[in-house]
């Protein structure tokens, strides 16, 4: 039966993200009236799992906006806007693949998050509680990609994003303010020796000086913390993007200006575990290679080591990834999956198995703050969303701030 809260019409728009790529826009109007959009974001250095983003041959979205407004739209008319399982899964049975490669996963995606704003809109409630009930909710550890190379940057180093985690403050907001100092103290340090010219900024906002060696990165992230006076509060993370310098056919990875076999670049891996204040780390070997994940795991106890290519948001994979107890953390992408519905439940499983998760922005983004809303409904460990710079990444940043502010939530900290 029609009522306020169903579905009127589903309408694709194209946009662009923030390396100006055209991306999609679902913007969704509900039978009251009231609308809302969701916006699909876009990998660069994508897990080969990952659900399908359609693209046409000249770079547009066009075949994606059809999926929307020929396919997705006159399905999913009708439908109240609160059964958000209902309607992805119709959209998981309208695509019929296993990797949304009929519909595209941009346009599930934005579909699927357009409708799930509508419906708290409606229902005039916070997109987060409406996501995650009524709580108790938490303000997770945000991880700031401050220092980007791999396939983000235009300099040699092979690691794709230095990051910081802030764990020793008691807000969110000290935080954000303590990790901003960081990344002014980096961007000084690297004028300094470099010049102004190299404080350029990568696709995650973070600067990307013309470094080729990992350690030389990681020695500038480490004096910008010390001199900053942030040593012990804020720790440092990695994410290798490992795929991206593994070479198939060799099967040796290519790191450093040199190259490194599996067992090379594990004890690499450990030895800087032990002379950096590293908690965490993302993808350390290519996206098959998940009895390294696991060994590494075992080896650097007090590390997080995460999968992002390794699972991509699918909980078939991360199934897997439990039976070997392969890595304390999993990355939480909504379009390596292509609906709401499962990405809740992939990180559902993960927490139930108390394996830490990290809601994540992806390198191509919009505006739209909605991963925030997402990491704090969820009650996620972690946020991990780009440096604290660009539009793209800020609001996320000012959502959190603001959702702080208003809700008084309690910052997870050194307790993440
Ligand atoms: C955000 C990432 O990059 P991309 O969106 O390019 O996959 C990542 O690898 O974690
Ligand atoms: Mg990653």
């Amino acid at each position: 039966m029609l009522n306020g809260f169903s579905i009127a019409r589903i309408q694709g728009i194209e946009i662009i993200d923030s390396r100006g790529n055209p991306t999609v826009r679902a913007k969704v109007t509900l039978e009251s009236g009231i609308k809302a959009t969701g916006d699909a974001p876009s990998g660069a250095s994508k897990g080969t799992r990952e659900a399908v983003e359609i693209r046409d041959p000249n770079g547009s979205v066009r075949g994606a906006l059809n999926s929307i407004n020929y396919y997705i739209s006159p399905a999913l008319t009708g439908v109240d806007s609160r059964n958000q399982s209902y309607a992805d899964n119709m959209m998981i049975e309208l695509d019929g693949t296993e990797n949304k490669a009929r519909l595209g996963a941009n346009a599930t995606i934005s579909t699927s998050i357009a409708i799930a704003k509508a419906a708290a809109k409606a229902m005039d409630v916070e997109i987060f509680t409406y996501i995650g009930g009524a709580g108790p909710h938490y303000i997770p550890v945000p991880l700031l990609n401050i220092l980007n190379g791999g396939l983000h940057a235009g300099n040699m180093l092979k690691i794709q994003e230095f990051i910081i985690v802030p764990v020793g403050f008691d807000t969110f907001k000290e935080a954000l303010l303590g990790s901003i100092a960081v990344y002014k103290t980096l961007k000084n340090l690297v004028t300094e020796k470099y010049g102004k010219i190299y404080t350029a900024l990568g696709d995650e906002g973070g600067i990307s000086p013309p470094l080729s060696v990992t350690e030389d990165a990681l020695d500038l992230v480490y004096t910008a913390i010390k001199n900053s006076g942030m040593e012990g509060k804020i720790m440092i993370g990695m994410d290798a993007a490992a795929s991206d310098f593994y070479n198939e056919k060799k099967q040796i990875y290519e790191i450093d200006n040199v190259t490194k076999t599996t067992q090379q670049l594990m004890d690499f891996y450990v030895d800087l575990a032990n002379r950096y204040p590293l908690v965490y780390l993302e993808d350390p070997f290519e996206e098959n290679d998940i009895k390294s994940f696991s060994e590494l795991q075992g080896k650097i106890k007090d590390v997080i080591v995460t999968g992002d290519d390794l699972y991509t948001t699918n909980i078939k994979y991360l199934k897997r990834g439990m039976e070997l107890g392969a890595t304390k953390g999993v990355i939480v992408k909504p379009n390596q999956i292509g609906t709401l519905t499962e990405t809740i439940e992939f990180l559902n499983l993960a927490k139930e198995n108390s394996i830490k998760t990290v809601v994540s922005h992806r390198s191509g983004e919009t505006e739209d703050g909605f991963i925030a809303d997402l990491a704090v409904g969820l009650n996620s460990n972690f946020i991990k969303t780009g440096a604290p710079s660009r539009g793209e990444r800020t609001s996320k940043y000012n959502r959190i701030l603001e959702i702080e502010e208003e809700y008084s939530l309690k910052y997870r900290g050194n307790k993440y």
